[in-house]
């Protein structure tokens, strides 16, 4: 039963989400430091509110608000009406406080409001635009929340929802795995341990033969004392346990914890992957995924292919470095767009790309290929000034049983790129007959 936003599909286009950042705060000083850490650092527009009533007419003047910030002093409103204010608005809002007030900081937290922080403290505002990022991912992140409870399931769905994480909620394991198989965008399950016909700790054991740990975080949850608990979920694949009852600010932090290391794993898995100027898969990632289809491909066509953009060092020359990666990034771009869904394209190093396709007889990738070197030869590359136009000179080889290997196909295809270039460059060499 999904809360708030729509359970996330992936390769779903994303709608556009609200960017709006409100800051309501009566200290200029204030404001600009956190306006400009914001801006820089997330790149979200920030408007700012010196009183309720400024707040007021910028809010009702647009409607794409995701957050809001706020002082508690302010010229119009005292705290209670400031809090009052935005939980009306149900605009998800943060309070920045001058001064701790341990009564204030536990009414506006079982008030909706997503966290009290203490603007004295020397990291105030590393800790925000930590949190506004945090909050602004989540938007894009499912979770699923297992429990036979209702009223348990509900309120652990609102606190995500509150972080604005895209939530479900189902009562029983198998509805649990078969969610978790059929959106993968579910990276978040928080599963409690009582439940009846399959308990927590074997459903977290059956969630991980679907998926890994460092692909979706499992979260254990029970209120028994148990000590032999934590370890049996940990062993069973959970990332962490959290004991009932449990505070909104200790599951926040829990679950923060849990999605900023998938992230950062998932960040280190690119930086080792991807090639940095293009995003594209690096030479070692694409050699190693061009291995993995061509055992998988069995008798169907292979085709392996090199690309190597025309005199190139000549656009570095006359029109600038970065205008020659401008011309990188397009050309991936484009080499990307015709790469199909089982097929798989990198970087091989300098202006050299390359290319595995799968399941086209010899015409059909020699059409295939026509049509990626005209569509290259067709783009117009935005550059400083102007714009700038390249071509790109392609070798290929189909997989026989002269060239059964990858390293074969690949040296092969890298020899007719040469005949490509010694032929006069912009042209495709390798599946015709006469190649
Ligand atoms: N801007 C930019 N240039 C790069 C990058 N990597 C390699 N190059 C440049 O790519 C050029 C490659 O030139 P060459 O190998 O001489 O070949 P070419 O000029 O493309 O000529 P042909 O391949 O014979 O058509 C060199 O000038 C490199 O400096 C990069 O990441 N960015």
């Amino acid at each position: 039963m999904p809360i708030g936003a729509h359970p996330s599909t992936a390769g779903a286009p994303h709608a556009p989400l609200p960017q709006r950042v409100l800051l309501v705060e009566n200290s200029r000083a204030y404001t600009s430091m956190l306006r400009e850490a914001i801006e820089d650092a997330l790149e979200l527009p920030v408007e700012v509110a010196a009183t309720l009533a400024d707040a007021a007419r910028l809010l009702d003047a647009q409607d794409d608000w995701f957050l809001a910030l706020t002082g508690m002093v302010l010229a119009d409103g005292d705290r209670d009406r400031i809090l009052e204010f935005f939980t009306a608005r149900r605009l998800p809002t943060i309070v920045v406080s001058g001064v701790y007030d341990e009564e204030l900081r536990k009414r506006a937290l079982e008030q909706q409001i997503i966290d009290y922080v203490l603007k004295s403290t020397p990291d105030s505002v590393d800790y925000l635009v930590w949190l506004i990022r945090r909050l602004e991912r989540n938007r894009r992140i499912g979770a699923l929340v297992v429990d036979d409870s209702l009223s348990s399931r509900s309120f652990i769905a609102s606190l995500l929802a509150a972080q604005g994480y895209q939530v479900s909620h189902v009562a029983d394991g198998s509805s649990a795995l078969r969610a978790v198989e059929s959106d993968p965008g579910i990276r978040l399950c928080i599963v409690d341990q009582e439940m009846p016909m399959m308990d927590g700790i074997e459903l977290t054991r059956r969630l991980r033969q679907l998926r890994a740990r460092d692909r979706m975080a499992v979260i254990g949850v029970s209120g028994s004392s148990d000590p032999n608990l934590i370890p049996r979920f940990l062993k069973s694949g959970a990332n962490d346990f959290l004991r009932k009852p449990f505070s909104r600010e200790e599951f926040f932090c829990r679950v923060s914890q849990n999605i900023d290391q998938l992230e950062l794993i998932g960040t280190l898995q690119d930086l080792a992957t991807r090639d940095f100027l293009t995003g594209l898969p690096n030479r070692r990632n694409f050699l190693e995924e061009s291995e993995r289809l061509l055992a998988k491909a069995g008798q169907e066509p292979v085709t392996v292919v090199m690309l190597d953009i025309d005199h190139f060092k000549r656009v570095n020359d006359t029109y600038g470095h970065e205008a020659g990666d401008q011309a990188l990034r397009a050309m991936a771009q484009t080499l990307h767009r015709h790469t199909r869904r089982d097929d798989v394209c990198g970087r091989f190093g300098g202006e050299e790309f390359c290319m595995l396709i799968r399941g086209l007889d010899r015409q059909a990738a020699i059409d295939h290929l026509e049509q990626l070197r005209r569509d290259v030869e067709a783009m117009d590359i935005p550059i400083d000034g102007g714009t700038l136009r390249i071509t790109v000179s392609i070798g290929a080889c189909q997989r026989s049983p002269q060239f059964p290997t990858l390293h074969a196909l690949l040296t092969e295809a890298d020899r007719h790129l040469y005949l490509a270039k010694a032929g006069g460059r912009n042209q495709l060499r390798g599946l015709t007959d006469g190649d």
